[in-house]
Formats: C-alpha cells, structure tokens, sequence
C-alpha cells in the first residue's frame, strides 16, 4: 500500500479539479467496431467507452437539465433520483426517491435479489426506466446514453477485456476523447498511485485478484467520473487484498470530490467506508440515512433482523417501559408510542451468572436454551419466561462462564440499548 499513499491524494485532487471543468462519462450504449459488447440484463452493451468529455452544462443534451434538476445540484446533491420505475421481467423496481450528496460515499445494501445491481444499473443507464427521473450533478440523465452521465463502474468481476493489455484496458473509456496530452499525464499518475506499472503489458489473466481490482480502479478513474458506482467490488478478493482495497478506496474518496455508490452485503465494509446509506428490500428502498442510524435506528423489524439486532419483538408500551409478553422493559425516554416493536443487539445484551452490579436497568434470570458457534463468538440464546433473547459472548467468556444448554444465567442490558420503532 506504501506506493498508493499520498500520491493518491495528489492524482485525486488533480482528478476532482478536472472533473470540476470537464464531465465524463465511462460507459457506452453502442460500440462502433461492435468486438466488445458484453450482455447486461439481456441488452447487449460494452462494458467502457466514454463521452465526448465535455463539461455537464456545456453538453449536447438530448433532455435538457430541468429546473428542478438544477436546483438539487445547487443544493450539493450529484445524484438525485425520483419516482424511478424499472421493469424487468418480473422484477419490479417500485417508486425509488433517493439523494445523494456530492462527495458522499454511499452504499446501498439488501438481501439479495432485492434490485441493488438493477438500481446501479439505471444510475449507469444500462437498463431501460419505465418512469421517473435520473439526475447526475444536475442533469437529467435519464434518457442519455451511458457514455454522456459522467460516471464510471467497477463490477464485482472487474469486467476486463482478456484480449487487451491491462494499458488498454485502462484507457480503453478514452477512444472517443481528442485530450491525449492530459490522458497520458493522468494515465501516468494513476499507475504511480494504484502501484501497477508493472502490469502494463500484461494481460488480465495473468494478474491476481487485488491487481484485477487496482486495473478495475484505474480503469473506472481513468475517465475522471463525477460518481463511480461499485458493485460489490470487494468481494471476489480474500480477506488481506480486502483490506488493502477498501484502504484504497477510502483513500481515494478523500483525495477526491467524486460521489462513490457502492453496493455491498458487507456490514463492515459499509461501516469502514461509508457514510450514509441505504436498504432494499423487493424493490424499493426501505431507510435510508447515516450508517449510524441505519445500524442503530432501525425503522422496521425487516431493517432491524438486516442489520442483525437479532432481538426484535413487538411490544405494547407503558411510557418508558415495554411489556413483551409478561416481561417489563425499561426503553429510552421519551416514549410516546403505544405498541410498536422493540430491538437489542447480541452485543448489547450481557450474559453473567451472578446479578450485575451496574447502571444496566435491565436484568433477568434465564435458561440457556441453545448455543451456536459463530467462529470467533458464539450465539447465546437465553429463554427468560416464553422470551428468547440472542446474545453474542467471546469464546473464552463462555469458558469462564461454563455456559451449557439449561444453565440458569442473568442477562443484562441497559435501557439506551433498546431500540424502539
Ligand atoms: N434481465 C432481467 N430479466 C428479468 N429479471 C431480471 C433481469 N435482471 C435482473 N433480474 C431480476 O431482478 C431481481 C433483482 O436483481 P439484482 O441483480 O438487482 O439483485 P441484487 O439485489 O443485486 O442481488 P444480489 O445481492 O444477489 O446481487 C432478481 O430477481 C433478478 O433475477
């Protein structure tokens, strides 16, 4: 990683000053030798090509940047999406409203089939929209093609040519553009920075996955996007080239304005990168909001169970005290709901054999009524009269314990951990 830092930040900034002036996209609807279209969702697209890079405002556009369009760029938001519908087959993509602002680093996550690759995929336009609209920085893009809404992709399987060389590769999205000078300074700082200039005339197979994956950057930065959208782009690699990619990644979204959508089914990876984000479920987004709220606020029992509260109940409440079953739970104030559910994290329930001398207002005698191993944790499960509640304890916590199946224990958990929706 030693020769991505800092010189990252500096190509970056070069990148987001360019992209300030110019706007370009990566990808292209039609290909005019016709050699290297790829299938995507049936349509027979090439996976990179570019725009005549041109800047956003100043592009020929086939719809031009409506009103409200532009209002929402003003405000800072780069992708702005309302009502979009998307059929395909059967799959339905119902009424999707999102922004997202300029610089962020999003990511949108759901249980698979859900339409997260269909959703980046109409941002890429590459699949075709029933109704609604697309704005990228203030344009509708909607109806443009591809290779005119200035953003680049990288797919979880990097989607390399196997018969060009990884330089042609890279710089495959400029055929269409007339800036050589300025491609080959650039082309030049990206293999400094990404560290591959050692592949250049190497071809794809010959390359690991974590350089499959800095060829795949290089490639999508190469044509200086204003939003780069990933799909799952860390998830062919093993768990160091993981590390060394999302450090890559972070780093690169700092040095740079550019708005990152990224999906993935990765809890950590969306904690370490992002900073607001996304649920899908059948279609439709869910909740969105700050990666803290998602992970900590749930809005329904299907985000809750998602993102692995694991103890979601409903509940009548009482003020501040939940009554599940015969069991009173004291939950935050103020509470003005009178049912609802109620949602713990494993985490944040404590397991011990003896009552816990804490602040914790929350604490009952129980059965262990099961134990599953989770490799590093295992999966406690506690029945407290007809309720069962889920904790996570260390390995070496349940030896010290002596944990087994109908041991009587307390689980404790303070009032602030009960999440309430
Ligand atoms: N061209 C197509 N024709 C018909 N159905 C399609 C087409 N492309 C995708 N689908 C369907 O759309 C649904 C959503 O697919 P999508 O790839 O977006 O899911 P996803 O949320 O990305 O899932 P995963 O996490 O498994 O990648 C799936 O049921 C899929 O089978």
């Amino acid at each position: 990683m030693a020769e991505c830092s800092g010189g990252t930040d500096h190509v970056l900034r070069t990148i987001h000053q360019r992209v300030r002036s110019r706007r370009c996209g990566s990808l292209s609807s039609h290909d005019r030798s016709g050699a290297h279209l790829r299938t995507v969702r049936g349509i027979r697209t090439p996976v990179l090509s570019t725009c005549s890079g041109v800047a956003c405002s100043r592009m020929p556009f086939a719809v031009p940047c409506p009103q409200s369009a532009r209002s929402s760029a003003e405000k800072g938001i780069m992708i702005d999406i309302k009502g979009l519908k998307v059929h395909l087959g059967e799959f339905r993509l119902k009424d999707i409203d999102l922004s997202i602002d300029e610089g962020e680093f999003f990511v949108l996550m759901g249980p698979t089939g859900a339409g997260k690759t269909v959703l980046l995929e109409a941002i890429a336009g590459l699949v075709p929209i029933i109704d609604g609209s697309i704005a990228i920085g203030g344009c509708d893009v909607s109806r443009l093609p591809p290779e005119q809404r200035g953003v680049g992709i990288m797919y979880q399987d990097y989607a390399l040519f196997p018969h060009l060389t990884i330089t042609r590769n890279i710089t495959y999205g400029l055929r269409y553009q007339k800036r050589k000078g300025t491609s080959e300074k650039l082309l030049r700082q990206l293999v400094d920075d990404l560290g591959i200039g050692h592949l250049l005339r190497r071809y794809p197979e010959t390359l690991s996955g974590g350089e499959l994956q800095r060829v795949a950057l290089a490639r999508a930065l190469m044509v200086e996007p204003r939003v780069i959208l990933l799909d799952e782009p860390l998830s062919a690699l093993d768990q160091n080239f993981r590390e060394e990619i999302r450090l890559l990644l972070k780093q690169i979204h700092r040095g740079s304005r550019i708005t990152f959508f990224m999906v993935t089914h990765d809890f950590s990876e969306a904690l370490t990168l992002a900073t607001k984000a996304a649920i899908m479920n059948n279609g439709a987004i869910v909740q969105t909001g700050t990666i803290r709220d998602i992970f900590q606020k749930p809005s329904s029992s299907f985000v809750a169970n998602f993102v692995g509260m694991k103890n979601v109940f409903p509940t009548e409440f009482n003020g501040s005290t939940a009554i599940i079953d015969t069991l009173a739970i004291e939950v935050p104030p103020p509470n003005t709901n009178s049912t609802g559910h109620i949602a713990i994290r494993p985490e944040d329930i404590v397991i011990s054999l003896k009552p816990l001398e804490s602040s914790m207002r929350n604490s009952f005698t129980g059965i262990v009524s099961g134990i599953i191993d989770q490799g590093f944790l295992y999966e406690v499960h506690v029945r407290v009269h007809d309720v069962v509640f889920k904790s996570l304890v260390t390995k070496g916590s349940a030896i010290d314990l002596e944990l087994d199946v109908d041991k009587d224990v307390y689980i404790s958990f303070k009032s602030s951990a009960v999440h309430i929706f």
